[in-house]
């Protein structure tokens, strides 16, 4: 059914930072009317595309994201509605010729991947698909219920504390469906918050939800996690719960050298680090284990590690299928997180996650650390079978949104399998 859009508007919206971003409103000629809220990320890839943003806080003044949201009401629209489309992959062309270039940054990134998830959800609907049956038709994928990944320790970017490593992450591998899964993390995260609580820890949160306390070494923040699970009664490890972290090393790669807990490393004393870390905890995978400009690094750690974790690029890969096909090249890696607004459409997101797939590489769907309530990344994973999800802590309604719009995938269709995919 072609998309014929009547009505494009963007409004200016908070994300959950308290820093302005958008929320794009569609309307097409046979009544569809959807609405998508564009997240945005604080340690960000330098080759992500490019959003029209604001400062930090402390430089908040509007007239980023307010440019973002002119040109949707402005140009964009004009561009757009009256037109009759073939698919939402077209819109998607449409935006990307309309920008004329390569990183979205005369539109904005945020303007465009707001028009493009709107446009997805719209043809859902004419289609009379929920969201995740609808991507899975676009994609050819076979659907399938993710296991959630609970950031329930944040550092880095995410945190005033001293603590390197960005995210500390529960994966129930071992649990036998979603919603238990879920149940799973938020009894980690209840007992962790009480053994840092004893332990005279503050119990103040990072921005994606997780617990930030004054502790400087990630293996201390490991062996935390472990106990927490250890005492709700869950084994350690792949048959139970197990470990997933984001060190995001790209923010503590300093003067060459990694600033990790007060010692300047090389990255093969990072890369040995991660082995002994490995050894000792059940962490199933590492994304993001050295900067995004340390490719050499890269190589040398995927020979080292690659074939007992998960090595996931984010910072270095972006979503972008181009640099993504390169990294394949180099045997960089085994995995790639997927964040819809690095890249800025979903045809593009689709078609990295396209070429993942074929490569053998695994994906893993991601939210950003600023984000709203829209829950699209739930349905992108269910719909593209890829099996993992990260959405931050079970906790704090931006991060909830997603899990709880997986419970309602999951209860609705019991047939769904749930998992990891193969890669
Ligand atoms: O590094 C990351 O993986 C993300 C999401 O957790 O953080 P940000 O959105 O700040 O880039
Ligand atoms: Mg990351």
């Amino acid at each position: 059914m072609p998309l014929q859009i009547t009505d494009l508007h963007a409004v200016e919206i908070l994300d959950s930072r308290a820093r302005p971003t958008l929320a794009v409103t569609l309307t097409t000629v046979d009544g569809a009317r959807v609405r998508a809220g564009v997240p945005s990320g604080a340690s960000t890839g330098t080759r992500e595309a490019v959003e029209l943003r604001d400062g930090d806080a402390s430089r908040y003044n509007g007239q980023g994201v307010r440019t973002a949201v002119g040109h949707v009401n402005g140009e964009i629209a004009q561009a757009l509605t009256g037109r009759s489309f073939d698919s939402a992959a077209d819109v998607d062309r449409a935006l990307l010729d309309l920008d004329g270039t390569d990183t979205k940054a005369r539109l904005g990134a945020n303007a465009v991947i707001g028009v493009s998830m709107a446009a997805m959800r719209a043809e859902a609907v004419l289609a009379g698909r929920e969201l995740w049956q609808h991507i899975a038709q676009v994609a050819g994928t076979t659907p399938r219920l993710p296991v959630p990944h609970f950031n329930v320790v944040n550092g880095g970017a995410h945190a005033t504390n001293n603590l390197d490593f960005q995210e500390f992450m529960l994966a129930p591998l071992g649990a036998p469906s979603l919603p238990e899964a879920v149940r799973a993390g938020a009894e980690v995260y209840a007992k962790l918050k009480a053994i840092l609580s004893a332990q005279g820890h503050a119990v103040g949160l990072g921005d994606e939800g997780g617990f930030a306390p004054a502790v400087d070494r990630p293996e201390e923040v490991l062996q935390l996690l472990i106990d927490a699970v250890t005492a709700t009664g869950h084994a350690a490890g792949r048959e139970g719960i197990a470990i997933a972290l984001d060190p995001a090393a790209s923010e503590f790669h300093r003067d060459g050298g990694y600033d990790v807990a007060g010692e300047k490393l090389t990255s093969d004393q990072l890369i040995e680090r991660y082995e002994a870390i490995v050894d000792r905890f059940p962490l199933w995978s590492i994304e993001d284990g050295l900067a995004e400009d340390d490719w050499g690094g890269w190589v040398r750690l995927t020979e080292r590690l690659g074939d007992r974790v998960q090595l996931m690029g984010d910072d270095i890969f972006v979503t972008n299928p181009a640099i993504i096909t390169e990294a394949i090249s180099k045997k960089i890696g085994n995995s790639a997180l997927i964040k819809v607004n690095q890249i800025g459409t979903v045809t593009e997101t689709l078609e990295a996650m396209r070429i993942c797939r074929e490569a053998g590489y695994t994906q893993m769907v991601s939210h950003r650390s600023g984000e709203t309530e829209d829950s699209f990344i739930a349905d992108l994973v269910v719909g593209t079978g890829s099996g993992q999800i990260k959405s931050g802590a079970p906790a704090r309604g931006e991060r909830v949104a997603k899990y709880n719009r997986l419970i309602e995938i999951a209860e609705a269709n019991p047939s769904l399998p749930f998992g990891l995919a193969d890669a």
